[in-house]
């Protein structure tokens, strides 16, 4: 061939790869707009490796409301208003009900895990029988052990309050397993509730945006032998404790259905009516969504709002007063009440709004294309609802970062004046549309008595400091990082606020012992001498 075409064609598709790879990265102009790109990689170096949401918020307050990133060519669109919320989450929630492609998920799950399933036939059929199963009725009947939880919990409180980090987390686990697989944990040691633990430990850190090589966006690593590969092996580790966990409260309840020892679990019901048909492994991934969504998400509001009545004697005082019109010292709260309380009400939501726990949501893929706003979301995009960002907007709130509950006194949303609320949600911790939060009625729940409890019972407050007598400081911004943030450990006091309280907290413990003692059958000998000592 003649070399001076060859080096034209050869030249030629240089050219083209160049062009092409140029292209890769690049924000295409029917984006919602967002930081600058740098060829092929987009904005793969910029993205937070931690906090991801106050980036986010940053990122929002700087490109808007709705504004994208570029991973390679992927691109992730990053919701910051209600606007957005409303039309793309709920309205067209049909064209971003899926979850994005993960690999690491699905090797530990294979799919078929509730929380991160696709938008497929088995989530259908788990989010079709747990929504009926957590409905707002039917939770109802959960309420007395919830109830009887709470009260365990302002003892434990009460009488080792430098353990509320772990009593809270016990509360959220032993809640969730009660519900459904019928068994609790009335000790923060219980041996399930320590492995569960265990794994949940392994499984965040695995999921940590970061933590491991980019497989989803580069798929040629799934082939990397598994001993350059050390995610491999840590997946094949939480699998087999998953597993084994919960192939364990199978077959704890179908020794109780076979005995006819049932006491109302919710897998008795889905494993007798077989609600899931014979699916193992969606049996198994539904047990560990419902049993991970409920345990940290309740236990991390609890911590959030010791550490904010911590932070503030005034919002105690004005609750208190409140509390001691409606509910007085001689008798615990009880849920009915909470309708009667506005400012405890306004303390619950403030704290929802100041940290929510998941503060950006767990990322919706699109499967339809759709046009909001003149802004093109195409098929595969990956959308974040950044709750952060929509309930830190200082074009909505006054002093977002500062825990003020009066402002939900002060309008329903808590937004101040002139705001526009016609789309405004007040539950955007529980995210939105189709993949909305399937526990959030006994969340709510849960939340409720235990704000209530904690108000009823303690007085909150801050360490003094030897030199100075006075109070030290309370950070309220002192998180963690991950998907869900927690409070890190912080130290304060907390004390009962009279004799008579503390009285009443362990006579109702004794009394809630006939509905601990139905969810006891499996406990260790050691476990059910613990729980019956308790109170007494
Ligand atoms: C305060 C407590 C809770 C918070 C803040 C919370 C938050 C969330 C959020 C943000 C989502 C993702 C929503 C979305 O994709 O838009 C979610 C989903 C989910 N939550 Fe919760 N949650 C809480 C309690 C619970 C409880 C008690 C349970 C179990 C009984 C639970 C089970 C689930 C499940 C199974 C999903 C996945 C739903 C799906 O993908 O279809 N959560 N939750």
């Amino acid at each position: 061939m003649d070399p001076i075409p060859v080096a034209i064609v050869v030249g030629s598709l240089v050219a083209l790869i160049a062009m092409r790879l140029t292209r890769i990265g690049k924000r295409p102009p029917s984006l919602p707009p967002g930081p600058p790109t740098t060829p092929v990689l987009g904005n793969l170096l910029m993205f937070p490796r931690e906090n991801a949401y106050l980036k986010f918020t940053q990122w929002a307050r700087e490109y808007g409301g709705i504004f994208s990133l570029m991973m390679f060519d992927n691109p992730f669109i990053v919701i910051s208003d209600p606007r957005y919320v409303k039309e793309l989450i709920e309205r067209k929630g049909g064209s971003v009900a899926d979850r994005p492609a993960s690999h690491l998920i699905d090797t530990v799950t294979e799919g078929k895990y509730l929380t991160f399933a696709r938008y497929s036939n088995d989530w259908r059929t788990a989010r079709t029988m747990l929504q009926k199963a957590l409905s707002k009725e039917a939770v109802i009947q959960y309420v007395p052990i919830m109830q009887a939880e709470a009260t365990q919990l302002l003892y434990n409180m009460m009488t080792k309050p430098e353990n509320f980090f772990a009593d809270t987390t016990r509360f959220g686990y032993s809640v969730s397993s009660t519900v459904l697989t019928g068994t609790r944990a009335p000790s923060s040691e219980s041996p399930i509730s320590k492995k569960f633990f265990h794994m949940i430990e392994e499984w965040s850190g695995l999921l940590e945006p970061g933590s491991q090589p980019p497989i989803d966006l580069i798929p040629i690593l799934k082939y990397i032998p598994a001993r350059w590969a050390k995610w491999k092996g840590l997946c094949a580790d939480i699998r087999r404790q998953q597993c084994e966990l919960y192939n364990g409260f199978v077959t704890m309840c179908e020794h109780r259905i076979a005995n006819n020892l049932r006491n109302g679990s919710l897998l008795e019901g889905i494993i007798a009516d077989q609600k899931l048909g014979n699916d193992k492994i969606l049996i198994r991934g539904t047990i560990g969504a419902f049993l991970e969504g409920g345990t940290d998400t309740t236990s991390l509001f609890l911590k959030s709002l010791i550490l904010m009545l911590t932070s503030s004697p005034e919002a105690q005082a004005k609750a208190h007063k409140e509390i001691d019109d409606v509910i007085g010292s001689d008798r615990l709260p009880v849920l009915e009440d909470f309708a009667n309380l506005p400012y405890c009400q306004a303390i619950m939501k403030e704290v929802l709004r100041i940290r929510p726990m998941v503060p950006i949501g767990v990322p919706h893929n699109a499967t339809k294309e759709e046009v909001i706003d003149g802004y093109v979301i195409p098929v595969g995009a990956t959308v974040f609802m950044n709750q952060f960002g929509i309930l830190h907007d200082p074009e909505s709130y006054d002093d977002p970062d500062l825990f003020i509950p009066d402002r939900f006194l002060k309008s329903e949303y808590g937004t101040k004046p002139g705001v526009n609320t016609d789309v405004r949600g007040n539950e955007y911790h529980f995210g939105a549309g189709r993949r909305v939060c399937v526990g959030m009625h006994l969340a709510n729940n849960a939340m409720r008595q235990n704000t209530m409890n904690f108000l009823w019972a303690f007085n909150f407050k801050a360490p003094t400091d030897p030199a100075t007598g006075k109070p030290l400081p309370v950070d309220i911004n002192n998180y963690s990082e991950g998907i869900a943030t927690s409070p890190r450990p912080f130290k304060n006091i907390i004390e009962p606020r009279s004799p008579v309280h503390a009285a009443l907290i362990r006579k109702e413990l004794i009394a809630a012992r006939p509905i601990f003692e139905r969810y006891e059958h499996e406990l260790s000998p050691e476990e059910a001498k613990y729980a019956a000592s308790l109170g007494i």
